[in-house]
């Protein structure tokens, strides 16, 4: 999975992954969606929440390898509760925007026998969250302040220390429903400050939006509250997505 999205990087091309929360799960609705898919297609599920207070998590990657088999399933975790064998791979965060130990290396060391076992692939993910505007659960959860903004450089140095330290992947989290998405001025140094693929989400809630974090130096844009109040967004982002590849191969 690490080579798929580095490969992806390397040949421009861009993509999509729709975060589904456990704790809204919905079989009729969800089914509704996995429909859509069928015409948009999509590039990974993530599954998770900055709660998981159902038990709903196994029910709903049983329904997305029932209904959609051919679509990466990664777990997005919140805690290390949260490891399920049957998910392919999990985005094994480490939160470096923050200064909470056990969302560091804490979490990862409870969930670390079980992960092993699970056979999951892991991959580890410096994970960002960004100020948007308001506070959002997962810096709550996590009683970690965001990193500024309006800050770019400190969202650079940050990353690369990541890389440095031999995290994969980064993550750009304006958090769920965030009120601004990531700054383009903020992806674009990331971008230029590691050579790992660079996954961005929280508030993409419009195609426009979609464009301009993946235009900036995304590689993977996260789509999540809006495609489950909205399931024809769906149309929308993967068509910004389509476009944002075209466009980085005409560069
Ligand atoms: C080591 C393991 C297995 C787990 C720890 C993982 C870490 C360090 C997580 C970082 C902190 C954190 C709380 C991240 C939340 C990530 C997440 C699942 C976000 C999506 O949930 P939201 O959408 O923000 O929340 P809502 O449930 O309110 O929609
Ligand atoms: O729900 P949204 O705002 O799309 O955010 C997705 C994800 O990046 C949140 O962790
Ligand atoms: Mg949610």
């Amino acid at each position: 999975m690490l080579d798929t999205l580095a490969g992806l990087r390397l040949r421009g091309r861009k993509a999509l992954a729709v975060l589904l929360d456990p704790d809204d799960f919905e079989p009729a609705r969800l089914r509704q969606l996995l429909h859509l898919t069928q015409q948009h297609p999509i590039d990974f599920f993530l599954v998770g929440g900055s709660l998981v207070l159902t038990e709903h998590q196994a029910a709903l990657i049983a329904l997305l390898k029932a209904e959609a088999p051919q679509v990466p399933v990664l777990l997005f975790p919140s805690h290390a509760l949260h490891v399920d064998p049957s998910a392919d791979g999990i985005l094994l965060l480490s939160l470096i925007s923050g200064r909470n130990p056990d969302f560091l290396i804490g979490q990862h060391i409870v969930a670390a026998p079980r992960l092993r076992q699970s056979g999951l692939q892991v991959l580890p993910t410096g994970y960002m969250l960004v100020d948007s505007g308001r506070p959002t659960t997962a810096s709550y959860i996590s009683g970690t302040a965001p990193l500024p903004h309006d800050k770019p450089s400190i969202a650079a140095a940050t990353a690369m220390a990541g890389e440095q330290l031999g995290l994969r992947l980064m993550y750009l989290d304006g958090g769920s429903g965030a009120q601004h998405p990531v700054s383009a001025a903020m992806i674009s140094a990331v971008r230029a400050a590691v050579d790992t693929p660079l996954i961005v989400g929280g508030g993409l809630n419009s195609g426009e939006k979609v464009y301009a974090a993946l235009a900036a130096g995304a590689d993977v844009v996260v789509v999540g509250n809006h495609l489950e109040r909205d399931p024809g967004f769906l149309a929308d982002a993967v068509a910004a997505v389509r476009e944002a590849t075209i466009g980085q191969s005409v560069k």
